[in-house]
């Protein structure tokens, strides 16, 4: 579970902080060696699951995000982005230091469960309950999350009829009704249409307005830049940059070419001048943080 803190009050500007927060995942090994190669304390120690292997998915990390910040969040597959936001979220604990808000960030992602053989209607009944909504409130938000998803028409129909644009329209709509505090979208604008996109846009303009703070998880460089006033770069679980989207993105685009042309030693440059750049994150902590 995300830490919140008393000191983190809402009088302060501070909305997330990670304090070296770190993540090694702990997976069972795959029977690829042979069993019949292992000898009786292998079979023993593999069935009763000590025969693990670590992957270590996110090196110690530290930052603090500000309210109305909106930051981005980039890297090749398998940097540890994700992990990150799970880690932010609460979904998983970090195995080294920690993550501390105001608030539970709440996560928007295009696989985030809804209910495939309920109806669009039901499912924003649902979704809302289980964010924490009474009734009245469901009912009270049901029309602006309506408007927002564009799905006036098909709400009747199972969402298993649904195309992932649509599902994730919806999906959207029901989690920024919450107007939290912090949200995290991983991907989900990605599938939607232009006209969709733009009313995202403006209701994230609304949620930063809000002294919210927004975590965009994305590959699309363009959507990034449009959208964020502040981008983190994490490669190989390591957070290699942290400043304005332009210098990032810039910075990005020519490591993903290098990497792309497999130009080993240009991208390892790249990766260490981009490193260089980072400025040690200091927190001030007005007293030992909660543990
Ligand atoms: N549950 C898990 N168990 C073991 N390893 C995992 C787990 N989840 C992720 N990993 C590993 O952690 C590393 C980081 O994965 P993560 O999903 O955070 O990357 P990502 O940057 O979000 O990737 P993508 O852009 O492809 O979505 C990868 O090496 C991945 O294989």
């Amino acid at each position: 579970m995300t830490q919140s803190t008393s000191r983190m009050d809402s009088q302060s500007k501070i909305a997330v902080v990670a304090d070296r927060a770190g993540m090694t995942y702990t997976v069972k090994a795959s029977e690829d060696a042979s069993e019949k190669k292992k000898g009786l304390m292998d079979r023993f120690r593999s069935a009763s699951g000590v025969n693990t292997v670590q992957v270590k998915a996110l090196n110690p990390i530290s930052f603090v995000a500000e309210r109305g910040e909106s930051i981005g969040v980039i890297g090749t597959n398998g940097s540890g982005k994700s992990t990150l936001m799970k880690i932010l979220t609460g979904q998983i604990l970090p195995t080294e230091g920690a993550v501390y808000a105001t608030s539970t960030p709440i996560m928007l992602g295009v696989n985030a469960a809804l209910v495939s053989t309920l109806s669009g209607g039901d499912n924003i009944t649902l979704g809302c309950l289980a964010m924490g909504m009474s009734l009245a409130q469901v009912e009270e938000k049901r029309q602006s999350i309506i408007d927002l998803s564009g799905l006036q028409d098909s709400l009747h129909l199972p969402l298993k009829s649904y195309s992932s644009g649509m599902a994730a329209r919806l999906q959207f709509a029901i989690a920024t009704s919450v107007d939290p505090e912090i949200l995290i979208i991983d991907e989900a604008l990605n599938t939607g249409d232009a006209q969709f996109r733009d009313r995202t846009a403006a209701r994230l303009d609304e949620v930063r307005e809000q002294a919210g703070c927004v975590f965009l998880v994305s590959h699309s460089l363009g959507t990034i830049q449009q959208m964020c006033s502040r981008v983190l770069w994490i490669e190989r679980g390591q957070l290699l940059m942290d400043g304005s989207p332009e210098e990032v993105t810039e910075k990005y685009q020519l490591y993903s070419n290098a990497m792309g042309r497999n130009r080993v030693k240009a991208s390892r440059i790249l990766r260490e001048e981009a490193q260089a750049t980072l400025k040690p994150t200091v927190i001030n902590w007005q007293s030992a943080p909660p543990r």
